[in-house]
């Protein structure tokens, strides 16, 4: 059991790093506190493998440290931080049966044979393994052989944390939700620190009670699922989560107002009072297609747009609309109509978002 602290962490490939760019892992500093159920999701090369390997100790990191329970461990090979890593592809020995694969990290250990009988079936009678416990390995289908992936972790009593990196990639899709829930099931009933590598925002959100969001080689967001869909920090945080992502407009700011090509749009004050004294590069106006109000009348209060596109997805529409040059999507309840060529929509205040160089601008007593 154990609380991970990264305390400005980062890691670099090259030999001589001379930009942020240069690094994988780029000054993180983070709190995995013990028995939490997290995921750490993000794109294709974000650094989601380097992080797991630095946490697990396959990799040294090249700056700042790694600490378990406030003991650094910055060089401190894998098997002595007691932690159990469930990768992709399941990591058995086929030739042996479902126990001895079981057994096999406790006999390295010396543990005793009755303990390791009643561990054993333990941790087989959890992950529905008794049934397979003398099969060969070689045998079993993919989700099974990863259950005693997942298996080899649980039995050692004195497991830090398990983590997994992408470990329903192999999965059946129809067995995935199954195998999920039982990781979930597993978490609630071990209380184990669990760390849960993905690129799929769904899998990280059954899994996890907190998300981390990787985006090179940061994490731009640390929050529950509904605090991501509700606050994105960051852009890539909007974008990446939801479906469709966020909508965002660039825009200007001129004196109290933001200019959208030629339209003007008010300020929020006590946003106006924090970004007019900002450096910046970019404002963004953010918000999410869920939240876009829609009328298939004129609307005072609304600005018209031009219908572009409507998709049936079932329980809900996807509209997409033309604000100026800007296209923009709406997403609509079933039973909503769909306004045809012309609709009027507008954005309420509580769910634009105003962001400065990527970043959320919040008023201080948000
Ligand atoms: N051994 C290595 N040598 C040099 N560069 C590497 C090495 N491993 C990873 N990188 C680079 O570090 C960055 C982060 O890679 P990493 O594999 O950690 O990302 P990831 O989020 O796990 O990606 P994926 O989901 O594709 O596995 C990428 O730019 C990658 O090209």
């Amino acid at each position: 059991m154990a609380e991970i602290v990264l305390n400005a962490l980062a890691h670099t490939y090259s030999r001589k790093p001379n930009a942020p760019q240069d690094y994988a892992i780029r000054q993180m500093n983070q709190v995995w506190e013990q028995g939490g159920a997290y995921a750490l999701l993000g794109p294709s090369g974000c650094g989601k493998s380097t992080l797991l390997n630095i946490i697990s100790g396959l990799l040294e990191p090249s700056d700042g440290e790694i600490l378990f329970d406030g003991v650094k461990v910055n060089s401190l090979p894998p098997e002595e931080r007691n932690i159990a890593q469930v990768f992709q592809f399941p990591v058995i020995y086929d030739t042996m049966t479902v126990f001895d694969n079981l057994a096999f990290p406790l006999r390295n250990m010396k543990t005793p044979a009755h303990l390791i009988q009643s561990k054993v079936h333990e941790i087989a009678d959890i992950l529905e393994l008794s049934p397979l416990l003398h099969k060969k390995a070689k045998n079993l289908t993919a989700d099974e052989k990863q259950k005693v992936s997942m298996g080899r972790g649980l039995v050692r009593d004195n497991v830090s944390a398990i983590l997994f990196d992408e470990p329903l990639t192999v999965i059946d899709p129809q067995l995935k939700w199954k195998l999920r829930r039982k990781l979930k099931q597993i978490h609630d009933q071990f209380n184990i620190t669990m760390i849960y590598v993905t690129h799929d925002q769904l899998e990280a959100a059954t899994f996890a009670d907190k998300i981390a969001v990787m985006y090179e080689g940061q994490i731009v967001q640390f929050g529950s699922p509904h605090e991501l869909f509700e606050n994105p920090k960051h852009t890539f945080v909007g974008y990446f989560i939801g479906s469709p992502g966020m909508n965002f407009m660039n825009v200007q700011l001129e004196e109290q107002h933001f200019v959208f090509e030629d339209m003007k749009l008010k300020v929020p004050e006590k946003i106006l009072d924090k970004i007019q004294h900002l450096p910046y590069e970019s404002i963004k106006l953010g918000i999410r297609p869920e939240f876009v109000h829609v009328w298939d009348k004129k609307n005072d209060e609304a600005y018209e747009v031009d219908v572009i596109d409507s998709e049936d997805l079932g329980t809900y529409h996807i509209m997409t609309f033309k604000l100026r040059n800007q296209l923009l999507k709406a997403r609509l309840h079933e039973d909503q109509r769909i306004p045809k060529h012309k609709a009027w929509i507008s954005f309420p205040d509580q769910w634009l978002k105003v962001y400065v160089n990527e970043y959320l601008v919040e008023a201080d007593d948000e």
